[in-house]
């Protein structure tokens, strides 16, 4: 259910295909190979709304495994809505019409009337109910008046939920050898592989940066990363260069620790030669690493001893 939101269709309000119904899009089959001959919903657009669409999507994970052509179909099908505050983009419980992408606002994230977060200024909502048909698991709500771009159902599950059926053939075996994953049940490991993206990097491109705000952790799918830190002790010495204290390579993770601490990033992490690393954001990560936490949290020792080796103190990892 939406209240008061507004559909901002662009310079022509003329949708030059026809959309397609919900109950056509179950007919879908992700496994299914075959040419899909669906009619394609296109939302004209200005040329400024196409380049905040752009920058509003440039992060979103579940868009960074499709190919050029997808991506262009999915930026083709989003329409831009303004939302007031209080306004309810999502209700828990409703069926699934849509996915957005936040352009700007803060949304409170909404579980059996509590709130277990917020999504501030960036990221997506409501993917859960498209991928597995179920009524929606959270309501979102804005705080206060926002831009969000929508993607609707037919669209979703012809261009992403096709994607993860390829997701999931791609990255089955590796996410099962990833010894922090093995505790998780097939069905958990695959919902991980459907929220996960993509990124590569090349020789010495920074990952992360030490101090800044964390929004998703990292599995090594291949190649090594450097995990770099400064001392925050000697903080205004010249000396206080970066030393390497520790590697990851292929099934290794890292970034956790930021989420798992709710502090901004302990240390810096760079690409050594050619890296590809799977990422998974702070909502997906909550939501569906929750029972790892544990298991990570039991790292922190490990860092602090290794900081005090290094540092000689263990730099207050801990919340
Ligand atoms: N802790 C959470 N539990 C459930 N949904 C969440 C949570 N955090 C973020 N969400 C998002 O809230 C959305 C509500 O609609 P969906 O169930 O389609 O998809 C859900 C997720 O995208």
């Amino acid at each position: 259910m939406m209240n008061n939101i507004h559909l901002n269709d662009g310079p022509q309000s003329v949708c030059v295909c026809v959309c397609v119904s919900p109950v056509c899009a179950e007919a879908f089959n992700p496994d299914d190979e075959e040419e899909d001959t669906e009619p394609r919903v296109v939302h004209p657009k200005t040329d400024v709304q196409r380049c905040r669409l752009q920058e509003a999507c440039r992060d979103i994970l579940l868009f960074k495994t499709l190919d050029q052509e997808q991506f262009s179909q999915v930026l083709d099908a989003m329409f831009e809505l303004v939302v007031q505050t209080n306004d309810h983009v999502i209700d828990q419980g409703d069926d699934g019409d849509n996915f957005y992408v936040i352009e700007r606002g803060v949304f409170d994230i909404i579980v059996k009337d509590v709130c277990v977060g917020q999504y501030n200024n960036k990221g997506s909502f409501g993917e859960l109910a498209l991928m597995y048909n179920t009524p929606r698991a959270a309501t979102i709500a804005a705080t206060e008046e926002g831009a969000l771009w929508g993607l609707d159902r037919a669209t979703f599950r012809r261009l992403i939920v096709k994607n993860n059926a390829k997701k999931r053939r791609m990255y089955e075996a590796f996410i099962e050898s990833v010894p922090l994953l093995k505790s998780l049940e097939l069905s958990e490991r695959m919902k991980i592989v459907d929220v996960l993206g993509m990124k590569q990097f090349t020789d010495s491109e920074r990952i992360i940066m030490q101090g800044d705000k964390a929004e998703c952790f990292y599995i090594v799918e291949s190649g090594v990363v450097k995990i770099m830190m400064k001392s925050k002790t000697k903080k205004d010495h010249a000396d206080n260069v970066e030393v390497e204290i520790a590697r990851c390579s292929r099934g290794h993770y890292f970034g956790e620790l930021a989420l798992v601490t709710n502090k901004p990033r302990a240390a810096s992490a760079y690409a050594e030669g050619d890296v590809k690393l799977l990422v998974i954001d702070v909502q997906a990560f909550e939501r569906l690493l929750g029972s790892c936490k544990e298991i990570m949290k039991r790292n922190i020792t490990h860092y602090e001893e290794q900081l005090v080796a290094l540092f000689g103190s263990s730099m207050d990892l801990r919340d």
